[in-house]
């Protein structure tokens, strides 16, 4: 079989994206692997791919006016116009004319000539017109969702809960690359001696802005370096390793992890407690369960049990105040980690906020009775919306007098938090422009 270039995968990789069928980032992984491509490749592959997800809007805005006198026209065909008028607008790399070259190329290739003859057509319109202008659009929600390129119900939700400001803030760091971080495994090395340690290996690293676990990765790959194989480090979002910090798990304590895969935060709850007593990893899906089992073997962590079970049901399983920590790391709409898994903003309805607002609200609801008296519960998401964040917790706390929020989190904040984050007592909104983090909600609650 011949090999496919680079725009030829990108079109693969969007084409099933489109269609539902798999997450960005899990598809170009698998793909990246399969091609063998060079690091130059995978790199230009990696930012037409993503970026071409990120700006669908945008994208779509400035191809409607070549496009929208054609008939019918097929999905893949959408797809080239749109990875090309990616390159062409947003890619200064390639000349137009040889992304336009290329396109015609892979349209020949993949149908009769009417098609390439189009795409041609439509391609070299664009690169000959200026690029239409945003002003055409009067309806200030509409605007804003071709201009920063996110779904108009989600601008809208966001103009209603942040503000314009904020939202075009949120919006604009979701249109860029994600940073890399790594957590160190404090129970093998500190910080400091694993910035020297990864330097040597070739990577080029610096200590993380926000968590005092974190190592910011500028260029490298995590996966193939020993310091990953032997366990010194796992990749995880700064703002994530905060949730860990946040439940602040002692030595020796029997603590739950109701939602865990594929481990994130279980491993670093059972490093937290150095390797002792017991961390419970409950997820839904048996699939999803063997990657938490994965991460503890690889960070050779003998403290974690795993379970697949419906997190719901738990309180028929467990007894009363059997856990001295619980964690619920609630399944979300993923809002705050738009610049990791651009699809998400596409395939998310806002029907699913309440899907899983519900599903948030039943989680809640089965694990609190199984907290010990005085035991600590953190209720968490990496997302943005109020209806899966403070609501959730709000009508739980009113439905339950022997909860109450813990004022003292932000002891256990990092100290810059404090400036930004409006911490509503025992809760904090990290929005992803305060740090460049992904978007996180903590809750942190006490039973009396
Ligand atoms: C945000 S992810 C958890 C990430 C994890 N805490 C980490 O740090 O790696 C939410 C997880 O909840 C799981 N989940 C969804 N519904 C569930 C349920 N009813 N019971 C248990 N787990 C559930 C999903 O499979 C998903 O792995």
């Amino acid at each position: 079989m011949k090999t496919k270039n680079v725009r030829e995968l990108a079109l693969d990789i969007l084409l099933q994206i489109e269609k539902n069928q798999a997450y960005s980032n899990l598809l170009l992984n698998q793909k990246v692997n399969e091609a063998n491509l060079n690091r130059k490749d995978i790199g230009l592959l990696t930012e037409i791919v993503y970026g071409t997800i990120q700006r669908k809007n945008t994208l779509d805005f400035y191809l409607e006016p070549f496009i929208k006198k054609q008939k019918k026209i097929e999905t893949w065909v959408i797809v080239l116009l749109r990875l090309s008028c990616y390159q062409m607008v947003f890619l200064d790399r390639v000349p137009s004319h040889a992304v336009i070259n290329e396109a015609v190329e892979i349209a020949k290739k993949q149908s009769h000539k009417g098609i390439s003859g189009m795409v041609n057509g439509v391609l070299r319109n664009l690169q000959r017109n200026d690029l239409r202008n945003l002003d055409e659009v009067t309806n200030q929600e509409e605007r804003l969702a071709i201009e920063l390129s996110h779904p108009t119900w989600l601008i809208k939700r966001w103009l209603n809960q942040f503000g314009e400001e904020v939202t075009r803030e949120m919006c604009q760091v979701n249109l860029k690359p994600p940073q890399v971080t790594v957590r160190v495994n404090q129970m093998k090395a500190n910080v400091d001696e694993m910035l020297t340690i990864l330097s040597e290996e070739g990577l080029e690293v610096e200590r993380g802005d926000l968590s005092e676990d974190a190592i910011k990765v500028i260029t490298g790959n995590v996966p193939n370096t020993k310091s990953f194989q032997d366990g010194f480090i796992t990749i995880q979002d700064e703002s994530s390793m905060l949730v860990s910090r946040a439940l602040g798990p002692r030595p020796s304590e029997i603590v739950l992890d109701s939602c865990a895969a594929p481990g994130g935060k279980s491993t670093h709850i059972a490093e937290m407690m150095e390797g002792s007593g017991n961390v419970v990893s409950i997820d839904l899906h048996d699939h999803k369960v063997k990657l938490i089992g994965k991460a503890a073997e690889r960070l050779k962590l003998e403290n974690i049990e795993t379970k697949a079970i419906d997190s719901r049901k738990l309180h028929e399983i467990y007894e009363k105040e059997t856990f001295d920590r619980i964690l619920i790391d609630a399944p979300c709409s993923g809002f705050g980690v738009i610049r990791r898994k651009p699809d998400i903003k596409w395939a998310k309805k806002e029907q699913d906020i309440n899907n899983l607002a519900s599903i948030q609200r039943k989680i809640i609801d089965a694990v609190a009775p199984l907290l010990k008296k005085g035991g600590t519960l953190v209720y968490s998401t990496c997302t943005l919306d109020k209806e899966e964040n403070e609501n959730i917790v709000e009508a739980f706390l009113n439905n339950s007098n022997e909860f109450t929020l813990d004022d003292t989190l932000m002891e256990r904040m990092p100290e810059k938090l404090s400036d930004i984050v409006k911490n509503n007592k025992g809760m904090i909104q990290l929005l992803p422009h305060y740090f460049q983090t992904d978007g996180f909600f903590i809750a942190c609650l006490k039973k009396k």
